[in-house]
């Protein structure tokens, strides 16, 4: 079995003998049981500190450590000296010299709580009870931990003579060359260094240096670095130090090894003579004395939980520490961590977790979002059983399959999220995920559009959607429905009295049942109705942004609105068209189009109409007078054109302010004619109306014709192209006044 798999499986178990015992069944014998997590441990540590992985998250490695402790604790015939409870880190690379540590770099023990800090707060009194007067509460400092790799630095005579990893705790690797690459790292120290210091401290990789890196390595094509710590441990082990140079590590110090330098009387001292020697010392350190430093720190601690993401640095924890040196002194060590210290420990951010299902779920503007379903696991502080996949896309790139192993992050207020697939712990039972065709709320046929990474519902009945669409139509910058919030939004949908839009306009009838619904007395039922009647005056672009349209936000609803007289003048144009709109570019287009082209979605509109919500532009909403190229001018159109549809045709005259009415007469300024125009093109001639074809139209609207003929036009003036003599009786065309801009549509995106 694969070594996450086992983990999981292992603290599954342990979690079930915690229950077992607590309800009183025999505990299961532990000897199995030992020998197992000492392997599995064993080989999270060399995944963690050789590779650089973490196969399963912090928080799940430190259960496991744990549940070791105590086996061994309860069990005193079972202890090992070479069980990984005794041990400090992993095995250093061969590929580096040996460095053997004159006084060993220990690892921490751990606080998973304020009450753990108390606790150890309460051993380290007892341990001090001999060496101090009665009632003396010593001070501690609290440090930041952070998240990266443990260095010792040897300076002599002020001189960097060697950087050395923590490695298993006794013997490290030399990386001297590559230490010297930072900056922070000074390599000769400042005021009065002493003959011979070792300072010690972590160096490590900033997240914005993480993130710009990570940035580089995704445009060349490389595989990015999972964490920060992963980062800084990958860069330090290099054995080309250019390369290390290039990856822009930070360091800080947080202590002294041995030294030929008087010591300080305790660590805050310590801190600030290192700090004086040139090496970069955070500023978040704190001391805290007085009769309960504990409950500070522990405010400290969780002051620091939450602003964790306000730092340019990951952080993993607090280290707290005795401040007195000769305190620390007479509390010595355990086998593998000092007495006198301990780790705060956050709840990690990553865990690892079986991937049960994929769901699908329909967001308000249909996109469907697929969602995994976990095995519930803690990560961040609680209990995650649902994490987001993103999209179709995402899932594939990580190539994720239902049943993986899978790392689930969650960081901040961010929502959960799958970050990959455990690809080596895979039986071959795994399921890869299939998108569904069809939504899984109404079952209409979903749409994927070029460009775009969702999948969506594009039908406006769609009950999932409905909730979240009705909610954002009563909402104050779309129609504004006073009495109707969110709540009552959930609940009319809930309740099955509204199930489309135009249900809200059929409440009226259906006051008694309004009433009668729990929290719906008669003044609020009342209100709500006086509401929705007064919206349904709104201004076009309040309802247009009310009905959710993709990409159809206010200022988008807005411009359309100044471009089409109403709505089914809207439903009729074509994507070229309401391109054609200055400030509508063609996802917009391409979106207002697919949305009108459901039956489902027009029937809406009709139905909004019908009960009497306005569905005409209102006069404040027309662009104002003789700012539009056609000024308002009435066209007819007849025949086929040679390139556009007729609506596409109308939509870009009313886009550019004119109008488009049936049939002509006396009013009429042009007649826009095609192929076979018949009786209107007719018509027109009898009453001196301009006439049209498709490039003088577009010349018309790119500004290269003007709008008024010059003077009652004087035939022997104007110059005439072929088509306008062949037609000998037509009055002299628009087309004849200049020569034929290209047709191609340039320019036609600023209209007005
Ligand atoms: N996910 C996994 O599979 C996996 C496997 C192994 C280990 N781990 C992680 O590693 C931890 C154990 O590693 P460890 O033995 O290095 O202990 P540790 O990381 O919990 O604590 C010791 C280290 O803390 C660092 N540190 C940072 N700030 C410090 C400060 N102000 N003062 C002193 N030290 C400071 C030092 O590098 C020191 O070596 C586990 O608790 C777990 O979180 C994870
Ligand atoms: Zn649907």
């Amino acid at each position: 079995m694969a070594l996450a798999s086992r983990a999981l499986d292992l603290l599954a178990r342990i979690d079930a003998g915690a229950s077992s015992e607590a309800s009183g069944d025999a505990a299961p014998a532990p000897e199995a049981l030992v020998d197992e997590l000492r392997e599995v441990i064993r080989g999270l540590g060399r995944a963690y500190y050789t590779e650089g992985e973490s196969p399963v998250g912090d928080t799940q490695y430190d259960r496991l450590f744990r549940a070791l402790q105590e086996l061994e604790a309860a069990h005193p015939e079972l202890a090992s000296g070479d069980s990984p409870t005794h041990r400090v880190g992993g095995t250093p690379l061969e590929a580096f010299e040996k460095v053997r540590h004159p006084v060993a770099l220990l690892s921490l023990g751990n606080a998973f709580n304020a009450d753990e800090l108390r606790e150890w707060y309460e051993r380290i009194l007892k341990s001090l009870a001999d060496v101090t007067d009665e009632g003396v509460r010593p001070a501690l400092v609290a440090e930041l931990k952070i998240d990266g790799l443990a260095l010792a630095l040897t300076y002599e005579n002020g001189r960097l003579v060697r950087a050395a990893t923590r490695g298993d705790g006794t013997v490290g690797e030399d990386v001297t060359r590559n230490v010297r690459t930072i900056r922070q790292v000074p390599l000769a120290l400042a005021g009065e260094p002493p003959e011979a210091v070792e300072i010690r401290g972590e160096a490590y990789m900033k997240r914005s240096t993480f993130e710009e890196l990570n940035a580089d390595l995704v445009a060349r094509g490389e595989k990015p670095i999972a964490n920060p710590r992963n980062g800084a441990a990958g860069s330090l082990r290099q054995l080309d130090s250019a390369i290390t140079a290039q990856r822009r590590l930070s360091f800080w110090a947080y202590g002294v090894g041995p030294t030929s330098a008087p010591l300080a009387a305790t660590q805050t001292e310590t801190m600030e003579w290192v700090q004086g020697l040139g090496l970069p010392v955070p500023d978040t350190r704190a001391t805290f004395g007085g009769d309960d430093p504990i409950a500070e720190v522990a405010a400290f601690c969780e002051a620091w939980a939450d602003q964790r993401d306000s730092l340019d640095y990951e952080i993993d924890g607090v280290v707290v520490k005795v401040d007195r040196l000769d305190f620390q002194a007479a509390l010595g060590f355990v086998s593998n961590a000092p007495r006198w210290a301990i780790a705060y420990k956050f709840p990690a951010r990553e865990a690892t977790t079986r991937l049960l299902d994929i769901e699908h779920n329909v967001g308000r503007t249909g996109a469907i979002k697929p969602l995994a379903i976990l095995e519930p696991v803690g990560v961040g502080g609680v209990t995650v059983g649902r994490a987001t996949l993103h999209n179709e896309d995402y899932i594939a790139e990580r190539d994720i399959r239902i049943g993986d192993l899978v790392v689930v992050k969650r960081a901040g207020d961010v929502i959960p999220q799958v970050v990959k697939p455990l690809a080596e712990a895979r039986t071959g039972e795994e399921k890869p995920h299939v998108m569904p065709t069809v939504c899984p709320s109404c079952g209409s046929e979903l749409e994927r559009l070029e460009d775009d990474a969702e999948w969506r519902c594009v039908s406006a009945t769609c009950p999932a959607q409905l909730q979240r669409l009705v909610e954002h139509f009563v909402a104050r910058g779309a129609m504004d429905i006073d009495g109707m919030g969110k709540k009552s939004a959930h609940f009319l949908v809930e309740t099955g009295l509204v199930q489309s839009l135009p249900d809200l306009y059929r409440l009226d009838q259906r006051r008694d049942e309004l009433i009668a619904l729990e929290g719906f007395q008669e003044k609020k039922a009342d209100r709500l109705l006086a509401g929705l009647e007064a919206s349904k005056s709104r201004p076009l672009a309040r309802l247009l942004f009310g009905l959710g349209i993709r990409f159809v936000g206010q200022t988008v609803a807005e411009t359309l609105v100044g471009a089409v007289e109403d709505m089914d003048a809207l439903a009729a144009a074509t994507p070229e068209a309401l391109e054609a709109v200055f400030g509508i570019g063609p996802e917009t287009a391409q979106s207002v189009v697919e949305w009108f082209a459901h039956e489902d979605n027009r029937q809406t509109v009709a139905d909004l109409a019908a009960l009497g919500v306005n569905t005409t532009r209102l006069p404040e909403e027309a662009p104002a007078e003789g700012s539009a190229l056609l000024d308002g001018r009435t066209f007819v159109i007849t025949g086929t054109l040679p390139s556009m549809s007729r609506a596409d045709a109308k939509a870009r005259i009313v886009a550019a302010g004119g109008k488009v009415t049936g049939s002509v007469s006396k009013k009429t300024d042009f007649l826009l004619a095609g192929e076979a125009a018949g009786s209107k093109l007719d018509k027109a001639q009898e009453l001196g109306v301009r006439v049209l074809d498709e490039p003088s139209l577009l010349a018309l609207l790119a500004g290269d014709l003007p709008l008024d003929l010059p003077e009652e036009s004087e035939p022997e003036t104007a110059t005439t192209t072929p088509e306008a003599t062949a037609d000998a009786e037509a009055e002299p065309l628009a087309n004849a006044e200049t020569p034929m801009p290209p047709s191609s549509g340039e320019g036609q995106g600023s209209l007005f």
